[in-house]
């Protein structure tokens, strides 16, 4: 018989053949890792919970917003949603208040799941009045209908459950991060999540039987359909740039990891903390570019035959392409010199392709659209895990997708990535920064932030730097906007002077007319802490006294 086209279809295979390896470890309340799920028990427990869903009305097509924490009932959750054909709603927690409310109300949901916190959040503030089931994780029933072990009891020997999906149905909402305005609901379909463990599994040589430890929790949803065990951080996952890099280390110690995810934030942690990591065969690190000061020191942590890679791509479409930390260890001169971070060969089944920077919606692909080879323009994917639209926002769907017609009659959708980026002559995609946050100082000039600060960050004193304009598009004034390193001794006006001196060194640096230094760390994204909030320093670099030399 064939799996029906679902992310949880590796699942009952999975416990048939290997019933007592551990699917997931989760620290609980104490980090003592005390709760571990085998492929059995999240097979035959995620079953019950996704009988008893039904029960309630929770079946094929309906939407759910899932608002709990990385513990065994999110697993459990999030794979009986998928066995059900429900689709989960994901939303990140740390994101403003009420930018959360519109998202909820956005995908308007039939059912929301939370936390106890989750549940006094959503009657308080009114998120999701659409959903009329209400089911919490909490031990008790308050302001919900009933409790997820309340499901299960409910649920319990109804036998296996699978959804007979199609490639076509939509799996999940998952909201994008919202770096760069309102996040956006993207809309998974079961083909998409297939496609793209298939790649990720490919992209990295990922096999059974590894022990992975996903710092970013909707990763550790692919872990099972890869046969992995995971083991959840001991961390708040909002929140990377904090982690306690000991914690990490002793369950890394510990559990024997051999692979791990973390976004460039949560490297730095590790790097800084400069103890080795002797069991870990596979890093990979995506979000924003890795410092490559941090690739270099992760290098040194990981065993000589270890790989670093850096994939790039985006909530919309992952992965797009991959490197791997040597490369670009190699390639840092180029980037230092205004060349970009190169993020490497697109993945297999991707067709990445340059077009012309352009703001405004394109209907229909056109070979035309594409820039000569070598160009900067913004980066484009057709393939096989690129999403086709936003759920219930056709102004973002329309800015961002483009239908092409394939010599064969059949149509695709191409997904416009708004960044910017290039190919060298190698076929290796070098990214330039955020279409959006590129500076237009006039007809001729464009500045990329990528192309910018990296040539700035090779100040011995600066720990980042950030490309901002101020004015409208078309006659923005560059203003550089730097952050010293903690406990850095220089004098602020003199480092200004030092930056100036390197923006002299190179064409397009040389167009950035002021220096400004930020008292304070930068603002960061909330999901990975690692992308620089560009939007925020226009906003303060606006309102800085102009004249001043720093
Ligand atoms: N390896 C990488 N190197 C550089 N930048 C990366 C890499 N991986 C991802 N990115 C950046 O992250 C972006 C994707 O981020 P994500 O999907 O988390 O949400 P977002 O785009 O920040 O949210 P929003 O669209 O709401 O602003 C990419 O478009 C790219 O700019």
């Amino acid at each position: 018989m064939t799996e029906p086209c679902n992310i949880a279809a590796a699942l009952p295979r999975l416990a048939r053949q290997h019933p007592d390896q551990v699917a997931m470890r989760c620290p609980g309340a104490r980090g003592r890792y005390e709760a571990a799920l085998t492929y059995a028990q999240l097979d035959a427990r995620s079953d019950a919970i996704a009988a008893g869903l039904a029960g309630r009305g929770i079946r094929r097509g309906t939407r759910a917003v899932v608002m709990v924490r990385p513990t065994p009932e999110f697993f459990l959750l999030m794979f009986a949603l998928f066995k059900a054909g429900a689709v989960p709603v994901l939303v990140d927690p740390g994101i403003d208040k009420r930018a959360l409310k519109q998202c909820l109300d956005e995908a308007r949901p039939e059912a929301f799941i939370g936390i106890p916190l989750a549940m006094l959040a959503k009657a308080l503030l009114g998120w999701a009045k659409s959903a009329s089931v209400r089911i919490t994780t909490g031990r008790w029933p308050l302001l919900a209908d009933t409790t997820l072990a309340r499901i299960e009891a409910e649920g319990a020997g109804a036998g296996p459950q699978l959804a007979a999906t199609d490639g076509e149905d939509v799996a999940a909402i998952l909201f994008t991060s919202g770096s760069t305005g309102v996040p956006k609901g993207v809309v998974y379909r079961h083909r998409h999540f297939v496609a793209q463990i298939a790649m990720l599994g490919e992209a990295f040589g990922i096999g059974t039987g590894g022990i992975d430890f996903p710092t970013f929790p909707p990763f550790a949803l692919f872990d099972p359909a890869l046969g992995l065990t995971s083991i959840i951080p001991d961390m708040d996952p909002t929140r990377p740039a904090k982690a306690d890099p000991r914690k990490l280390h002793a369950a890394i110690e510990r559990f024997g990891v051999t692979q791990l995810f973390g976004s460039p934030a949560l490297m730095g942690v590790l790097a800084a903390h400069g103890e080795k990591l002797p069991t870990v065969k596979r890093v990979t690190s995506a979000g924003a570019p890795v410092p490559p000061d941090v690739v270099r020191r992760m290098l040194e942590l990981l065993p000589a035959d270890a790989q670093l890679w850096t994939p790039y791509g985006a909530t919309e479409c992952l992965p797009v392409a991959v490197i791997e930390g040597r490369e670009l260890l190699i390639l840092r001169a180029r980037t230092e010199a205004g060349a970009g971070t190169c993020v490497g060969r697109p993945v297999a089944g991707n067709a990445v392709r340059i077009i012309g920077i352009d703001d405004g919606a394109i209907p229909d692909w056109n070979d035309a659209l594409q820039v000569a080879p070598g160009q900067v323009g913004e980066i484009t994917v057709a393939g096989p895990s690129a999403t086709d639209t936003y759920f219930n926002r056709d102004a973002q769907t329309a800015l961002a997708k483009i239908r092409e017609t394939l010599p064969d009659g059949s149509t695709r959708i191409v997904h416009r990535m708004g960044d910017l980026g290039w190919f060298d002559g190698e076929g290796r995609l070098w990214f330039c920064g955020r279409k959006s946050q590129r500076v237009v100082v006039d007809a001729q000039a464009t500045l990329c932030t990528e192309q910018v600060e990296p040539v700035f960050n090779t100040h011995p004193q600066v720990l980042r730097t950030a490309l901002v304009g101020i004015g409208a598009k078309g006659a923005q004034t560059p203003v550089l906007v730097f952050e010293l390193r903690p406990g850095a001794q220089a004098e602020v006006a003199e480092v200004a002077d030092e930056l100036r001196h390197i923006a002299e060194g190179f064409v397009h640096t040389a167009r950035i007319e002021r220096f400004l230094h930020h008292p304070k760390p930068f603002p960061v994204d909330i999901r990975h802490n690692a992308k620089i909030g560009r939007e925020k320093l226009a906003a303060w670099a606006a309102a800085q006294p102009a004249g001043g030399r720093a």
